[in-house]
């Protein structure tokens, strides 16, 4: 994590709003290339790669901590960094990478903190870091998205066109994440393993269709809606909302007791509507509230129609009927590609317990689950016949909630039977 914080300029009060991409590859994938459409259409590129340059110019500090650790070896006769000579250095073992990287990136990261508080607060800041997985700054960044080539191919192309000696291309690839890895940070998946060009026409989808509203909707506190259709189960879901966990995680820190992915997209193989459910689980409303602005900059801004004041499905049937132990507070996505709901509740209040509960008794019991995406169906028939949006939405959640009750009474049954412990 140190070099996650210090290499990203992390996430901070100064950052207002504004939307940062975290654009990674591994070397040769074509970063440079999504990076260049990206910043063509109005994106303020904070390219790593550059940065790391400068921070190591003669007459800099970093330089003179290079020579330090490596030798004068590593310089050319005009006293400039002989980057080859370096790189031969660097890149033949752990220990001496780690020792380049322990100077290198921490002025990386000043200098890229400088760079991102410098930008306006409508911008959507690109930021080009080749070694973001290996750092894991994913949850830094509202989105990750990395341009993917084949490792032999990006060798091909390091060999072909960029004159790269093919030992130092694999030992470069050697020392950077797995695709495994990078898939598991990415929000976007940019394939570059086409002919030149072929990524123009999504990068240029992904500025307008996804960056642009994205960051407007966070400026304005918009979320976005899903509609209320049941789509098969998406095996990712599971790895969408780790991100999403892990990046409310960062603004949460200790006020949030806890962080789950809730509800049917975290039961395996379950249709469901294409919104990803989140529970931060708070000690008070009022933290909650305390969180609200930070969670509309990361992406997730209050949604402000649903009060404390309606109790939840559930409401009063296990004996629980003060309605002041049935208030949550209730966010949504302002992300385009990724509906999202994040419900803050409190701990050891019936809801907040009873979404664990619910959540562990359908992937333990597929009558329960088959059971429930049958209501679903149902539910989603009626929100079929329904023209505006948010009332085919309302409409939906009604056709379900009656079944809740007795689910509510069920799952509480299976959590006794079996021993459950959130
Ligand atoms: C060793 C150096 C001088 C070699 O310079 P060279 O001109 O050959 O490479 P350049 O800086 O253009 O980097 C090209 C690519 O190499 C890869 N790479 C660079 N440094 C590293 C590293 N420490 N670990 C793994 N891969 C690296 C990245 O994919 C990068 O995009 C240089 O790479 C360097 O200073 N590296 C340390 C800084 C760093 O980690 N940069 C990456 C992002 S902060
Ligand atoms: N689709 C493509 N087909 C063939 N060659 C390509 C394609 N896209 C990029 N290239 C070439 O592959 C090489 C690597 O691309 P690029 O410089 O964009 O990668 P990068 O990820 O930024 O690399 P680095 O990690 O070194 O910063 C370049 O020489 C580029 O011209």
């Amino acid at each position: 994590m140190y070099l996650g914080l210090v290499c990203s300029g992390v996430f901070d009060d100064r950052l207002d709003v504004m939307l940062r991409l975290g654009l990674t590859g591994g070397i040769g994938a074509g970063k440079s290339t999504v990076s260049k459409i990206l910043s063509e259409l109005g994106g303020v590129l904070v390219d790593a790669d550059v940065i790391a340059r400068e921070v190591v110019e003669p007459g800099t500090p970093g330089l003179a901590k290079l020579v330090d650790a490596f030798g004068d070896g590593i310089l050319t006769s005009d006293g400039s960094l002989d980057r080859p000579a370096l790189a031969a250095k660097a890149f033949a073992g752990d220990e001496s990478r780690t020792t380049l990287n322990s100077i290198v990136h921490p002025l990386v990261g000043a200098r890229t903190a400088e760079l991102v508080d410098g930008a306006a607060e409508d911008a959507i800041v690109v930021q080009d870091i080749p070694l973001l997985v290996e750092g894991k700054m994913g949850a830094l960044f509202q989105l990750v998205a990395v341009v993917y080539v084949d490792a032999e191919e990006r060798v091909r192309r390091l060999v072909g066109q960029r004159d790269m000696p093919e030992a130092d291309a694999r030992a470069r690839i050697a020392a950077q994440a797995s695709d495994d890895a990078r898939r598991a940070a990415a929000d976007i998946w940019i394939d570059n393993s086409g002919a030149k060009g072929d990524i123009e026409e999504s990068v240029r989808a992904l500025w307008s269709e996804r960056l642009v509203p994205f960051e407007k909707n966070i400026r304005d506190g918009v979320t976005v809606v899903a509609p209320p259709v049941l789509v098969d189960a998406d095996p990712t879901w599971q790895s969408q909302a780790e991100r999403l966990v892990a990046r409310l995680a960062v603004v949460c820190g200790s006020a949030a007791a806890r962080i789950d992915h809730i509800g049917s997209t975290a039961v395996p193989g379950v249709e469901a509507r294409d919104v990803v459910d989140i529970q931060i689980t708070v000690s008070s409303l009022d933290d909650a509230d305390s969180l609200a602005e930070s969670l509309r900059r990361i992406g997730f801004p209050r949604i402000d129609n649903i009060t404390s004041d309606e109790p939840e499905p559930g409401y009063g049937i296990g004996g629980e009927a003060d309605p002041a132990v049935w208030g949550k507070r209730i966010h949504g996505s302002a992300d385009p590609g990724r509906p999202a709901a994040v419900h803050i509740r409190v701990d050891g209040w019936p809801a907040q317990r009873f979404s664990l509960v619910f959540r562990d008794w359908l992937r333990a019991d597929a009558d329960a689950a088959a059971e429930y995406v049958a209501i679903k169906r149902t539910a989603a028939a009626a929100a079929a016949e329904v023209d505006d949006d948010i009332d085919a939405v309302e409409t939906y959640e009604s056709a379900k909630a009656p079944w809740f009750d007795g689910a509510y009474v069920r799952a509480w049954e299976w959590a006794e039977a079996s021993g459950w412990t959130p």
